[in-house]
């Protein structure tokens, strides 16, 4: 295995992305839509960035400086410029801060995957640097195979677990009811929003008090 895959928490962490225009776009993107601060340093920015839906983002039109590193967790290279891209790195790796490069998989810390953000439920597909295209393409199969009801399902699923593990520790026991769940087509009928069926599976799996209601009051207004 070539890269180690975690799901980081960038909650109110400073990530840094140099380069503004559409990799640098989706990179900031990316972490202002999973909570990060971004500090965008470029000389110029796409339009998207400029109409950014993220208060989370800002931009500052300036050359790079290494003291713009200065506070930062995680650092994007991503400007057209090889060179530039590669003393970023040098100097966040004298920072101690992993940094990203977009024009090259062998020259960073880490790479970024192709996601499917079904709320609960992530998908990243990575192909260590071989063929983003197909990391691409195959993100866009999943999204087709798991669509958001099996992201309402994960959530469904986790408030049951809360709820158990409130009863105590079990994991033989729970490993059993999770299987049976997992076995009564839930993902169609939340689909279908039957709800009626999907308390029928929770009261046989669960025993009475595990109604939808309970569990999931905003299910009618969540969006398929
Ligand atoms: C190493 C890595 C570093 C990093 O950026 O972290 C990297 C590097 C490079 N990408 C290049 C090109 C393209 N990148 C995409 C798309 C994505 N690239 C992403 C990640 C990564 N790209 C990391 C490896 C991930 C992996 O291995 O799976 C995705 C998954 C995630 C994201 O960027 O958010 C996102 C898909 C998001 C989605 O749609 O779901 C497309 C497809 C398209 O745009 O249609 C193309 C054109 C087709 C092709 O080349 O495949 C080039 C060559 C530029 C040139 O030709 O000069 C380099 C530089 C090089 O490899 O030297
Ligand atoms: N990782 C990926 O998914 C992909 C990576 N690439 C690579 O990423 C690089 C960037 O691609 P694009 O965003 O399409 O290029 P682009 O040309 O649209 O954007 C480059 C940005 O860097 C900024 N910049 C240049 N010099 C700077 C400096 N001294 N200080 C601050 N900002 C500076 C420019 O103002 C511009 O906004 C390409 O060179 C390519 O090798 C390309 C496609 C996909």
């Amino acid at each position: 295995m070539d890269y180690y895959p975690i799901f980081l928490d960038v909650k109110d962490r400073c990530c840094l992305v140099v380069g503004g225009g559409a990799v640098g776009t989706r990179k900031a993107f990316g972490l202002a839509g999973a909570g990060a601060r971004v500090i965008v340093v470029s000389l110029g920015f796409s339009d998207e960035l400029l109409n950014r839906p993220f208060s989370a983002i800002t931009l500052k039109k300036k050359d790079f400086q290494d003291s713009d590193l200065d506070g930062m967790s995680l650092a994007f290279a991503a400007t057209d410029n090889m060179k530039l891209n590669a003393r970023i790195r040098q100097a966040a790796q004298k920072k101690n801060i992993l940094c990203n490069i977009a024009d090259g998989p062998d020259k960073g810390d880490f790479i970024l995957p192709a996601v499917v953000d079904r709320g609960d439920l992530l998908f990243a597909v990575s192909t260590c640097g071989a063929s983003p295209a197909l990391s691409r393409r195959l993100r866009m199969a999943i999204e087709t195979r798991f669509g958001r009801e099996y992201g309402i399902l994960a959530t469904l699923l986790g408030r049951i677990r809360s709820i158990l593990l409130e009863q105590g520790h079990d994991p033989k026991g729970h490993r059993k009811i999770f299987c049976a769940l997992l076995d009564a087509d839930l993902p169609e009928k939340i689909a279908a929003g039957q709800t009626h069926q999907i308390d029928a599976v929770l009261t046989m799996v669960l025993g009475d008090g595990f109604s939808l209601e309970r569990l999931m009051p905003d299910f009618g207004s969540r969006e398929l």
